[in-house]
């Protein structure tokens, strides 16, 4: 990757001019827990190389748009599309093969694991086995492939001295990057963050936007981020989309959504 970022607030002309493409197709997607709805329909089109930020109040569904992609949630009605690909229906191992991958918003780490594992269990995206199941199959130099590919990423996050040191013992802002260089392990075509800055300190958070914005830059990843840190989101994403209550009820140029008047009064004392 290329050097070391600027610090402070990143140009917009560092991003690709705009979508190559529908890589994401949402329709009509609707998710209903009992009698409580939590997605109404909702349509979202995201483009190849798109960093789209969604934002929303608690209980908009944010999260619950992530799962139905993800498939941990199944939806009632709607359909969802990557690459032409319908999700619906598909058992989620099958969904991260076909390039999805996420971040929670607490990190979900493996404790018994060191840093450098647990970004390799991020390489295994195909087929049943799960990662032990793979592992006992793969030869040795497949083994030091995902390896190199492991040590290669935790050098991007600027991980590589705890690559052998369990995750438990390091600081929550290194967590929510081991857990980034594990979803992009999985080599995902969409990258859905949940919460990425949640838990950062302050000061953290200008350096971890860099860090996505670079990710996005080099190596023209579509990305999704839920984010209820304002400045975060204005500051990586030329596009958001606002939840509330299950609806869309924004989607546009970043500036713009945020000096919406239905966004300002569906977020106010959410959006920072
Ligand atoms: N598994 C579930 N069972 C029942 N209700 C659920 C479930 N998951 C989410 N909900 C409800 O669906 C609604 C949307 O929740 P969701 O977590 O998607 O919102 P969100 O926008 O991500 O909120 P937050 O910003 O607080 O994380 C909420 O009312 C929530 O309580």
């Amino acid at each position: 990757m290329a050097g070391p970022l600027p610090e402070g607030r990143f140009p917009l002309s560092w991003f690709p001019s705009g979508p190559l493409g529908a890589l994401l197709e949402v329709r009509g997607l609707t998710m209903r827990f009992g009698g409580l709805t939590a997605l109404a329909g909702v349509d979202l089109d995201v483009g190849e190389g798109e960093l789209v930020g969604l934002i929303g109040p608690n209980g908009a569904g944010k999260s619950t748009l992530l799962d139905c992609l993800t498939r941990r949630c199944s939806p009632q009605e709607g359909s969802m599309r990557l690459g032409g690909q319908e999700l619906g229906g598909l058992p989620p191992h099958q969904v991260a093969g076909y390039g999805i991958a996420r971040t929670f918003q607490n990190a979900a780490l493996f404790p018994g694991l060191s840093v450098r594992e647990n970004v390799m269990v991020g390489a295994h995206r195909h087929g049943r086995a799960g990662f032990w199941g793979a592992a006992l199959g793969r030869t040795a130099a497949e083994e030091r492939g995902l390896g190199e590919q492991a040590d290669a990423l935790l050098e991007t996050f600027g991980l590589s001295a705890y690559a052998d040191h369990p995750p438990t013992a390091l600081p929550y802002g290194l967590t929510k990057r081991i857990e980034i260089a594990r979803a992009l392990a999985a080599g995902p075509r969409l990258l859905l963050l949940d919460e990425p800055a949640g838990g950062l300190a302050p000061g953290e958070v200008p350096a971890f936007a860099q860090l996505i914005a670079r990710l996005h830059r080099e190596r023209g990843l579509t990305i999704i981020v839920v984010e209820h840190h304002m400045e975060f989101v204005l500051a990586l994403c030329r596009r958001i989309v606002c939840l509330e209550l299950g609806h869309k009820i924004a989607d546009g140029p970043a500036q713009a959504v945020r000096n919406d008047p239905a966004v300002i009064s569906a977020c106010l004392g959410v959006v920072r």
